[in-house]
């Protein structure tokens, strides 16, 4: 059955969750506290870059089935089911800010007249539901029934919409069998496997999930050094053991480590949900940490493979998005990066295919380009920050050519270490043998 959906926060989740509910033919309202942000959504021009989110916008409005709104009282009150997808930042003690969302709370209470099913979907701490309930009671006029159920998102960016329609999962809290079933039928075109839970064990899934995902990208960061020191190679290391079915071959990638909007800000947040009931998470303070390191140690790579020293140094940096296909640099380890190797003394500069204009107010020392040749002339070495299709496809006698000097090194992994060999590149990566 089609059901009028209204979606509070226009980022990333509540864009995709918007149109993608539009494209399973509900009739779907986002809206947003931005003016400029609506102003622009609904001329279907999309301010994040996200492989296919743009046609699907411009289709749900077409068809009408997607509207856009700063109006927050009217999308409440014409919508019997409210999904809250606003932001929940870190504040600077790694805690929650809920600022948003409580704001959120209160604006539906204000502009509730009958029954709303509220879905949570931004990650919220465990027990936000029971405070939510208590925000609406407290600032609703009269008492009005309602229903909060907890639904995280597990969406990846680059592949949002891919990850929708082909959920692994789709994780269903709530206290209320009915209103569970609904959200279970709003969601049955998407034909993901449903797990019914509670809300407090929904809304751990979510951090536990993306703790465990963190921890396995520092566990394998942690043994491509024992890879460095015994003269392994990390990726067949990887590859062994994905194969066994109880690890599973993904997020077993060395690299830089890892970064975003969610990675590191929701790995802080469980550590301090776990402070908070007095547990010290001593597994997740060590992913924590060995993340923080392996930006660094790549740094001392960098300098050891220049000789120690980077002072006076060009280099070009590929890639400041913290993943392929985004140009979100929410906690991009590019930029921290790119920021060490400044502070030792190295002129850099950096290519990124799409995420170039968010980055110039952030790296104001940096020279920034599209063009990734352009990235490397003259350059003394080539850094690999980001995967992007285009650093896999580079042109490599071309870059050879164009380097002052033949260095490459390679944080993501891109190339295979025999080749760079055969071309005549110093080769550095992460957890392979050095060329
Ligand atoms: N980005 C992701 O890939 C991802 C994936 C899964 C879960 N999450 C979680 O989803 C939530 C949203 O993250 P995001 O990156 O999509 O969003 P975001 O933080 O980029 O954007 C939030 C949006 O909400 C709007 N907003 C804030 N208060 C509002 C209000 N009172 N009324 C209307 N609009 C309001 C803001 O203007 C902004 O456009 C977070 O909790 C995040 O942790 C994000
Ligand atoms: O083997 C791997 C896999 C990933 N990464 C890095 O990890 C970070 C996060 O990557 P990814 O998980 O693909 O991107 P996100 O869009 O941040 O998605 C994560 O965070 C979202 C927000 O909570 C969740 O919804 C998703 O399920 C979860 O994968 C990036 O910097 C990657 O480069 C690695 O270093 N090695």
């Amino acid at each position: 059955m089609a059901e009028k959906v209204a979606v509070i926060g226009t980022g990333y989740v509540g864009l995709v969750s918007g149109a993608c509910l539009a494209a399973i033919g509900h009739k779907v309202i986002c809206v947003d506290k931005d003016d400029a942000k609506v102003a622009r959504l609904k001329h279907g021009d999309i301010p994040i870059y996200e492989p296919g989110l743009s046609d699907m916008v411009r289709s749900g409005l077409e068809q009408e089935r997607l509207a856009f709104t700063s109006d927050i009282g009217s999308a409440v009150s014409s919508s019997d089911i409210v999904f809250v997808a606003v932001g929940t930042p870190p504040l600077d003690n790694g805690d929650v800010d809920m600022t948003q969302v409580r704001t959120v709370f209160e604006q539906i209470a204000e502009h509730m007249a009958g029954y709303k099913c509220i879905v949570i979907k931004s990650t919220v701490p465990v027990g936000t539901h029971a405070s939510a309930a208590a925000w609406l009671k407290e600032k609703m006029a009269e008492p009005i029934e309602f229903d909060i159920v907890s639904v995280p998102e597990f969406l990846r960016e680059g592949s949002a919409i891919h990850d929708t329609f082909h959920m692994d999962r789709l994780v269903i809290g709530s206290a209320s069998r009915a209103a569970a079933e609904r959200i279970a039928e709003l969601h049955k075109p998407f034909g993901a496997p449903v797990l019914h839970t509670d809300n407090s064990s929904a809304e751990l899934i979510k951090y536990a999930s993306n703790a465990f995902l963190a921890a396995k990208i520092s566990f394998i960061n942690e043994m491509a050094h024992v890879c460095e020191k015994v003269g392994a190679d990390i990726q067949l290391v990887a590859k062994g053991m994905g194969m066994d079915r109880r690890i599973g071959p993904h997020f077993l990638n060395a690299g830089i480590g890892y970064g975003g909007s969610c990675f590191p800000k929701d790995t802080r947040a469980q550590l301090r949900i776990a402070e908070a009931v007095d547990y010290d998470f001593k597994i997740l303070r060590s992913v924590i940490e060995v993340n923080q390191l392996q930006r660094q140690r790549f740094v001392e790579k960098v300098a050891s493979a220049l000789n120690g020293s980077l002072e006076g140094k060009k280099l070009a940096v590929m890639g400041l998005a913290f993943k392929p296909n985004t140009d979100d640099l929410r906690d991009a380890p590019a930029l921290d990066i790119i920021e060490m190797l400044q502070s030792r003394g190295a002129a850099v500069r950096a290519y990124d295919p799409v995420a170039v204009g968010h980055a110039r107010p952030l790296l104001p020392e940096t020279i920034l380009t599209t063009d990734p040749y352009e990235a490397i002339t003259g350059a003394d070495a080539m850094i690999i920050t980001t995967e992007w299709d285009t650093v896999r496809a580079l042109e490599l006698t071309r870059v050879k050519q164009l380097l002052a000097s033949p260095i490459i090194i390679d944080g993501r992994n891109v190339f295979a270490p025999s080749d760079m060999a055969t071309l005549g590149f110093r080769y550095v990566s992460v957890g392979r043998e050095e060329r």
